[in-house]
């Protein structure tokens, strides 16, 4: 039988302290697809993922993973199948050496000598980290970016399925951002990508969810949500840049033309 790497049905989930962060999730994707997951500071998208490997186990409603509901007795498999890679890389190196590290997932799933040697360089050389020199580094004495990057080979060096990302450019520079969106779109894998990154979210899915006070409020095209400046501020986005309209154009079409003509001498003269 064909199964959807992710099934999310009727899933609901309150922190112990009372904090409701997910209320009536449905959410379906399919083999290969690409899906950012968006909404402002504290509309569950953390808690999301987190349902996605089983870190967070479902109070109400299900998650199923390929062929396994998501509950303790199917962990191990759940995350061979489900990489996550936290927001926060200090929240995931925790050996010594780069090459350790980024050893230890596949180690721990039982690879050795060379077939783990290969898959570890593998992943380096994916996410563009000079193994020679890079792999005898000490994990905390990189930078934020680094770090991201070292990460992110952990996760691709236990070859998952799906790939679950929080904030995958945050901490980047803006060349190591490019390499990244690059590195994410030659993937085969299915990615569910949260950011605030619109932008990047733009690039690299067709589809998009927007999570709002822990329910979706939208799923389906990224282009047409993009484009619906009132919907995104209606839930505390901002439109991407590469969509942002002059508002003043649109707002106050003549204080707009006013202060162009007083600028096109300027420009002009350059
Ligand atoms: N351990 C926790 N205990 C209690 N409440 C929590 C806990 N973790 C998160 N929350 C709350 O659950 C809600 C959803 O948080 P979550 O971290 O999933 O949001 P997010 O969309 O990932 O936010 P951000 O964009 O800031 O990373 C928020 O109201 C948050 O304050």
């Amino acid at each position: 039988m064909h199964h959807n790497p992710v099934t999310i049905t009727n899933l609901s989930y309150t922190y112990p302290d009372g904090t409701q962060a997910l209320m009536g999730i449905n959410l379906f994707i399919k083999p290969g697809e690409r899906v950012a997951l968006i909404g402002a500071n504290g509309s569950g998208k953390s808690t999301l993922q987190y349902h996605l490997n089983g870190i967070i186990l479902p109070q109400e409603g299900e998650v199923i993973i390929g062929e396994w509901v998501v509950k303790p007795e199917n962990l191990r498999e759940i995350r061979n199948f489900v990489g996550l890679v936290f927001q926060n890389p200090d929240n995931q190196l925790f050996m010594p050496t780069v090459w350790e590290d980024v050893a230890f997932g596949p180690m721990n799933l039982g690879l050795r000598d060379r077939e783990l040697k290969e898959q570890v360089l593998q992943a380096m050389v994916a996410v563009d980290i000079d193994p020679e020199w890079y792999g005898q580094r000490n994990t905390d004495n990189l930078s934020g970016g680094e770090k991201k990057r070292v990460a992110i080979a952990g996760v691709l060096a236990m070859k998952p399925q799906v790939l679950v990302f929080d904030e995958p450019s945050a901490q980047l520079d803006p060349r190591s951002r490019r390499q990244l969106i690059d590195l994410l779109q030659t993937l085969p894998l299915t990615q569910l990508i949260a950011t605030h990154d619109l932008d990047l979210a733009l690039e690299l899915c067709s589809r998009t969810v927007v999570l709002s006070r822990g329910q979706i409020v939208f799923d389906g095209q990224t282009e047409k949500v993009m484009n619906d400046s009132e919907f995104l501020r209606a839930h505390a986005l901002e439109p991407p840049l590469s969509y942002s309209r002059p508002y003043c154009c649109i707002e106050h079409a003549p204080s707009y033309q006013s202060r162009a003509s007083i600028q096109q001498p300027v420009v002009k003269n350059l």
